[in-house]
């Protein structure tokens, strides 16, 4: 039997036979430079130490997109709605401005340093994953997720940490798709403790709050403690939740509270009203990272790989396919299904009689097994003569970082 090792290129890339609620204003433009981690800096808030020079030297592509700070100036005091007075703004002009689409032409050459795009902007969970990952790096903000796809796919970063499920909000349905259209392989994973606080700019008060904003997961993970709060107030969808601080800080909005972490406050001064707020202490989201090339998978530390497949024969191939696994006992860690975009419906005959629609599904599977091990690769074989299609997305060691619900962001 043919080993389906994704070390070897043609196995692994395809073993084939065959995108929000309300959004509040963009954000403002603003000249940043990327932060670099080290294990500190990732644990402890408001120690980013962005190097503008480094930046701008490693990725020419930012040098020409540097505008002015115009919009950044540090506003001395401002005045609170009911009279409550402010105290001063921390100016957020050093911080990386995230790449967007029109920044993504290949990088120059640089250094040794790790270069991990993720989406958001500096203080995301997701900056916290790729310091956690990768100690060292250098932390590349992405406007979008399609962003950190490209930047790692054009050479302009070396990896991608991509947020895929969290223990409360479940899966990050976009993050599968991408995975998908994007031949980039998952070479590790990273399970961050995920601790958000409720921040508003320095004098405002919870009561003075009409709105929280925040990422869609993040005001999921604390809709009952919210509503505890009394803030039965409108809650809207931003793109990350250190981009909502940004927002609150950078339009000096007294109205509105922003879902972050402890170090997005101290990155866009804001003060945090309450701590702790996610509905559940073990709130914990899984990040998967993400390389132009697979790693040669092991077996002298445990491993999980991930797979995508799809079928065309009815539900009982689903059945078949697990059992593949089960046999040979590998446990499944997350099973997903996507709709099949290529064929989304298929009416119930070929004459197009009936109304009932049939509804085809891609199958997102992980599984604690590496394909260095014949079990899996013999697994792997079955399920391909069951299915239309079947890519491993890659095997990579697990995080296996005992959990606690002590901070982390
Ligand atoms: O907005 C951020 O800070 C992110 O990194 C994104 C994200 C997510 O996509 O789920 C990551 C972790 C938290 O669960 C909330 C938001």
């Amino acid at each position: 039997m043919q080993a389906l090792s994704p070390a070897t290129g043609t196995n692994l890339q395809v073993l084939m036979r065959r995108g929000k609620m309300n959004k509040v204003a963009p954000r403002q433009m603003i000249i940043r430079s990327a932060s670099r981690f080290d294990s500190a800096n990732a644990a402890s808030p408001g120690s980013a130490t962005g190097s503008r020079a480094d930046w701008q030297a490693s990725c020419a592509i930012l040098a020409s997109k540097v505008v002015s700070q115009q919009d950044t100036e540090k506003t001395d005091e401002i005045t609170a709605v009911n009279g409550h007075r402010t105290l001063d703004l921390v100016p957020v002009d050093n911080l990386p401005k995230p790449l967007t689409i029109t920044d993504l032409s290949p990088a120059p050459m640089h250094g040794s340093t790790l270069r991990v795009a993720y989406q958001g902007v500096p203080g995301a969970y997701s900056e916290a994953a790729a310091g956690k990952a990768y100690p060292k790096c250098e932390a590349i903000p992405c406007d979008q997720f399609e962003v950190a796809f490209q930047a790692v796919e054009l050479w302009i970063a070396d990896r991608a940490v991509l947020p895929v499920e969290n223990s409360l909000g479940g899966s990050i349905h976009r993050n599968y798709d991408l995975l998908l259209r994007h031949r980039l392989h998952i070479v590790g994973e990273v399970q961050l403790a995920v601790h958000h606080c409720l921040l508003a700019l320095p004098g405002a008060r919870k009561e003075y709050l009409t709105r929280v904003i925040s990422h869609p997961q993040a005001l999921a993970q604390c809709e009952h403690t919210l509503t505890k709060l009394g803030l039965n107030v409108a809650r809207e969808a931003v793109d990350d939740t250190a981009g909502a601080a940004e927002f609150v800080a950078t339009n000096k909005l007294l109205d509105t509270g922003a879902i972050a972490s402890a170090r997005a406050a101290e990155l866009y001064g804001l003060s945090i009203l309450a701590d702790g707020i996610q509905d559940d202490s073990s709130n914990v989201t899984r990040f998967v990272l993400l390389a132009r090339e697979p790693i040669i998978p092991r077996t002298d530390r445990p491993f999980k790989t991930s797979i995508v497949f799809a079928h065309d024969k009815g539900t009982s191939v689903l059945f078949k396919v697990l059992s593949s696994f089960a046999f040979r006992n590998i446990s499944l860690t997350k099973i997903e299904s996507r709709p099949h975009r290529n064929r989304p419906i298929r009416l119930v005959n070929d004459k197009n009689v009936g109304t009932a629609k049939h509804f085809e599904y891609l199958f997102y599977v992980d599984f604690e097994a590496s394909m260095a091990e014949p079990r899996a690769q013999n697994a792997l074989a079955e399920v391909q003569e069951f299915t239309s299609f079947l890519r491993v997305l890659g095997s990579y060691p697990m995080d296996m970082t005992p959990w606690s619900p002590s901070r982390e962001d």
